[in-house]
């Protein structure tokens, strides 16, 4: 009797992503300050992601990977090798999908020269792209290496250098892009995230940002309600679920500040809306919160009245 012949291995089949996460530029930077990064809400999203991805086997002692020597670093950087060869694994499900906004980064620089507008052969215009890209990646390279700090695997992917529609455990970014119509345009992180969610359909998308979640009216405003949950029907249509707003407050009210370039917490609810119809949640709350690690581990239960955030998702 012949042997048969071993069966051709074909490629693992890819795993399903986890989760896509934003970290807004509001909850990562100060946004009304130029290019400064809000380190404590920074390195407390790099640490809830951590704890999110852990599968229960990671070590406690965080083993970085940020190698580089930092401005002002008075030693060589800490080479953990040996205790990386020791590791049989990292003991983290990384498969998670880290986008970023601009912030106090790229904005500016794309409102004062309307990159947004399009029209590259302004050289206004053009200044403003590379100025813009200028700051947005010094961002995205402070951010992973953040993640590098907290043991996450993961590398920088910009939008403009290699096309957006990528694949997972890559940290992209809002960037200056070439357009076909307008020439250039900036491309916001909202929309990335949109678009990697009809690409890879994950469990669920969290964004994080600077306020609880979205408000029946800009939260400055001390009668503000949150709105925690949001559903949208098959024709993209959506209603306030939770709270039952009294007498005609059905709808929500946005402002956006004059420097943002993509059209703020509108842009957000939007595509967020996109992302529910595939069937997805979207989790919008705060950075740096309980509510946040929560929505990271993709534990929150409509239902209940304890997190803080508000939930989009298609309507049952
Ligand atoms: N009705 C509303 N509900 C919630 N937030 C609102 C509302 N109207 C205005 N905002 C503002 O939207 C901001 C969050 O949206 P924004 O787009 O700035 O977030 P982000 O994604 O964190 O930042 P970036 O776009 O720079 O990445 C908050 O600072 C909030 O004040
Ligand atoms: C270069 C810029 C301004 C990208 C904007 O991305 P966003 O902050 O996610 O809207």
């Amino acid at each position: 009797m012949a042997e048969a012949a071993p069966k051709q291995r074909s490629p693992a089949a890819p795993r399903p992503v986890r989760c896509i996460v934003k970290l807004g530029g509001a909850a990562i930077t100060n946004k009304g300050e130029l290019e400064s990064i809000d380190e404590e809400s920074l390195r407390s999203a790099c640490a809830q992601l951590r704890q999110a991805m852990s599968d229960g086997t990671a070590p406690e002692k965080v083993r970085g990977m940020d190698w580089s020597r930092r401005p002002g670093d008075p030693a060589d950087p800490v080479v953990d090798a040996e205790g990386f060869a020791g590791m049989a694994g990292l003991g983290l499900d990384s498969n998670f999908v880290v986008v970023h906004g601009a912030g106090s980064f790229g904005h500016f620089q794309a409102s004062r020269s309307g990159v947004h507008k399009g029209g590259l052969h302004s050289t206004l215009v053009k200044a403003g792209f590379v100025a813009t890209r200028i700051s947005v990646t010094s961002l995205n390279q402070e951010i992973v290496r953040a993640l590098a700090r907290e043991g996450i695997p993961s590398v920088g992917m910009s939008p403009f250098a290699c096309g957006w529609s990528t694949q997972r455990r890559n940290v992209l970014h809002g960037d200056a892009v070439l357009d076909e119509s307008l020439d250039c345009t900036i491309l916001s992180g909202d929309v990335i995230i949109r678009h990697l969610a009809q690409l890879l359909t994950p469990k669920y998308v969290v964004f994080l940002t600077d306020v609880h979640g979205v408000y029946d009216r800009p939260p400055t405003d001390p009668n503000a309600v949150l709105l925690k949950e949001i559903e949208v029907d098959d024709n993209g249509g959506w209603s306030i679920v939770k709270p039952a707003l009294e007498g005609n407050r059905k709808g929500v009210e946005i402002s956006v500040a004059a420097h943002d370039t993509t059209g703020g917490m509108e842009t957000k609810i939007l595509e967020a809306a996109v992302i529910a119809r595939l069937g997805v949640d979207v989790y919008i709350t705060k950075v740096d919160t309980e509510h946040s690690l929560r929505a990271l581990k993709g534990d929150v239960n409509t239902s209940s009245d304890d997190w803080l955030g508000t939930v989009i998702r298609a309507a049952k």
